[in-house]
């Protein structure tokens, strides 16, 4: 039901597998890739590392606190993201990082380019994060010059676009779903993801699920070394509706898991109306939108 697709056919521009790019861009919404440069051995490596980090004691992730620093780099506790307003805050724990621009540049001002904020208390996790960041921008690059392929744009269509990208790596911890937890609780609520595209890199536990259209939910897992692929609001709107961003969730289960993430986002300025519509929308408002929208301590009363 989702397509898998091989890295290495799709930089090869193999006809076939552009053809089921296409149809998953437009279709479902969602596919999975393997044989990138990322290896299974690297992903179990950087998934040690967020494992590390969410098992400190809470002490040493409260200055990264997301609600206390105002930032949205950092910690973010288990209550601190509402992604569906019609459900409560989602039982996830999450940490943040990203792009940031040198402090020169008048748009490192901007919340989406802030300053990262890494916990003291892991001495090897900067790196390791920061490396992994870079690698997978790569993976992702690669993935959306075969989308501009497949919306029969040019090649590098997409990629002067991404030269300072708005881009967010996270790792997400879902404990086994709590007693408490009603069926207003979830890992993470019914959402579309905001931006482009989003790379995401699992411990092989279940657990996402994707809706369907027409009604019903497809779970989707894949080892360390397999990537999901989907797409956010950003690329729905500029492609005018022909890609998908299909909602999916997770509620949760008796065992632990650990997702990373990586939500490729455009530069600041990106004009992400339809192609050839003579509009503008400028991407780094939409995002501030949504994160000014979903981040409980970023919420207006309502
Ligand atoms: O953990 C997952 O599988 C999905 C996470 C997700 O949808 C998100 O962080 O936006
Ligand atoms: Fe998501």
């Amino acid at each position: 039901m989702i397509p898998r697709l091989d890295a290495r056919l799709l930089m090869a521009r193999d006809a076939n597998t552009l053809d089921r790019l296409h149809e998953a861009a437009t279709g479902i919404g969602f596919f999975t890739v393997f044989n990138t440069d990322i290896t299974p051995k690297r992903m179990h490596a950087v998934l040690a590392q967020y494992r590390r980090f969410f098992l400190l004691p809470e002490a040493d992730k409260i200055d990264l606190d997301m609600s206390r620093t105002g930032a949205n780099r950092g910690w973010g506790a288990s209550g601190s993201e509402q992604v569906d307003p019609a459900a409560n805050p989602d039982f996830k724990q999450f940490f943040d990082s990203g792009f940031s621009l040198p402090a020169d540049d008048p748009r490192s001002k901007l919340a989406v380019y802030a300053p990262n904020q890494w916990p003291q208390a892991l001495p090897d996790f900067q790196s390791d994060i920061e490396h992994y960041y870079d690698q997978a921008r790569g993976v992702a690059m690669d993935v959306l010059r075969g989308i501009a392929r497949a919306i029969e744009a040019p090649d590098d269509y997409f990629d002067q676009s991404f030269e300072t990208p708005m881009a967010l790596l996270r790792g997400n911890y879902y404990p086994a779903r709590p007693a408490w937890a009603t069926a207003r609780d979830f890992g993470i609520a019914t959402h579309t993801d905001y931006g482009c595209l989003t790379l995401l890199a699992t411990d092989g536990a279940p657990g996402l699920e994707v809706r369907k259209r027409g009604g019903g939910w497809i779970p989707v897992s894949a080892p360390p070394g397999e990537f999901v692929i989907n797409f956010g609001e950003m690329m729905e709107i500029w492609t005018d509706g022909l890609v998908k961003a299909t909602p999916h969730r997770v509620i949760g289960t008796d065992r632990e898991r650990i997702s990373i993430p990586l939500f490729f986002n455009p530069s600041y300025d990106t004009n992400i109306a339809p192609r050839g519509s003579g509009n503008t929308i400028v991407a780094g408002e939409h995002l501030s939108r949504r994160f000014s929208e979903t981040y409980v301590h970023l919420q207006k009363p309502r």
